[in-house]
């Protein structure tokens, strides 16, 4: 790119300019950012990557789609502690073969993300690579004092739930992976596989879903779904120390999930185990406030699932097993491990 990186950064973020004000004191543009949490509130933080040939490839995501979902994937951890997002700092690594247009798109992208989930983005970083585009944002967000929601905190006798449908994303990336090798582009899908392509390109944080679990009192553990139900059912259980059993026959799939899988000879509950990037909320709940649950996400128009049990810890059971009608089966741990391919 022959630019300096001082004028793209101004032309990638002029939509912060003049965003100051709402305990924001010191927004992009000076050596760091300066603001204050709201009273009564305590600071969420988490950070999350997206890395050109592992998180995407020009084939399965429009540039806008890389911002959007590297915005979505820490807004959605925010609310798996129950929080809600208010400001991004975004760090771009780009490689020779991404124009100034294309980033222009990526910030498109997270601005975008930005409105939709009422974040400012208020610094970052650019930088050059040699080889791959690497995406990094950070999103800090508020909770309400001694509330965060714990991973650690299922307890033997809650119910496990998930909000919305798991194993779209990993049906759209399937489709968007066979769609390249048949060297269409990604543009050109927008017939019958349209909803998983979205849900894999354009993921929703269940900012409003993880707000009404906190408000509820009654939740026990919360995680955001990004490496598959497995693994983060499996997170919970280590962490609670407990034993957790799902049934087959309720997990959420979407039908244009199964028909995918059936058109694709693929499983849709592996898709849903072990696919990930889904964003949805899984976790735990008190068994006798289901119902009160079921009303509040009913009226909120989030579907609510309730797929399971939490169990006490004994060594020699399974900490995450399948129930598939009479017949229970461990489920290991896996799901999308950077370092360790399934096979
Ligand atoms: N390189 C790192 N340095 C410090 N902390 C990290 C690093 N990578 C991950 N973490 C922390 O480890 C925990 C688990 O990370 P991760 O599995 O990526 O969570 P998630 O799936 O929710 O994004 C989080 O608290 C995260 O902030
Ligand atoms: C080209 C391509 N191949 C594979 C995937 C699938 N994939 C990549 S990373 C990932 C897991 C989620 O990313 P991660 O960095 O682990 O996020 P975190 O768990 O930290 O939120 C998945 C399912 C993809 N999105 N694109
Ligand atoms: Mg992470
Ligand atoms: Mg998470
Ligand atoms: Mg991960």
């Amino acid at each position: 790119m022959a630019h300096d990186e001082f004028s793209l950064i101004r032309q990638w973020t002029s939509r912060s300019d003049g965003q100051e004000g709402d305990g924001l004191t010191v927004g992009l543009g000076d050596d760091a950012a300066v603001f204050s949490p709201s009273p009564e509130m305590e600071i969420v933080a988490c950070c999350d990557a997206m890395v050109e040939t592992v998180h995407f490839l020009k084939e399965t995501m429009r540039p806008s789609d890389i911002g959007y979902k590297a915005v979505t994937s820490n807004v959605s951890d925010v609310a798996a502690m129950g929080g809600y997002a208010r400001y991004a700092l975004v760090s771009i690594a780009v490689a020779p073969h991404w124009t100034p247009e294309e980033c222009q798109g990526i910030y498109d992208g997270i601005y975008a993300a930005c409105d939709m989930y009422g974040v400012k983005v208020i610094g970052g970083d650019t930088v050059s690579a040699p080889d791959a585009l690497h995406l990094s944002v950070t999103v800090l967000g508020e909770v309400e004092k001694g509330r965060p929601i714990r991973r650690s905190h299922a307890r033997a006798g809650q119910a496990v739930f998930v909000t919305g449908h798991v194993g779209s994303s990993a049906a759209g990336l399937h489709v968007l992976l066979q769609d390249r090798q048949e060297q269409q582009s990604v543009t050109e899908w927008s017939g019958r596989w349209a909803k998983l392509i979205a849900a894999h390109q354009r993921p929703v944080a269940q900012v409003k879903a993880g707000r009404l679990l906190l408000e509820s009192g009654v939740c026990g553990a919360l995680n955001d779904v990004s490496d598959g139900l497995a693994s983060e059912l499996w997170e919970i259980a280590e962490a609670s120390s407990v034993s957790i059993c799902v049934d087959a026959a309720l997990i959420p799939i979407e039908e244009e999930a199964r028909a995918c899988a059936l058109q694709f000879g693929k499983d849709p509950v592996e898709w849903a185990f072990y696919g990930g990037e889904d964003y949805q909320l899984v976790g735990t709940i008190e068994a006798s406030e289901v119902d009160a649950v079921r009303e509040r996400f009913a009226a909120a128009g989030i579907l609510f699932s309730v797929i399971g049990a939490v169990e006490a810890e004994q060594t020699a059971a399974p900490k995450l097993s399948l129930r598939t009608g009479e017949s229970r089966t461990a489920l290991p741990k896996a799901g999308y491990n950077h370092f360790k391919r399934r096979e």
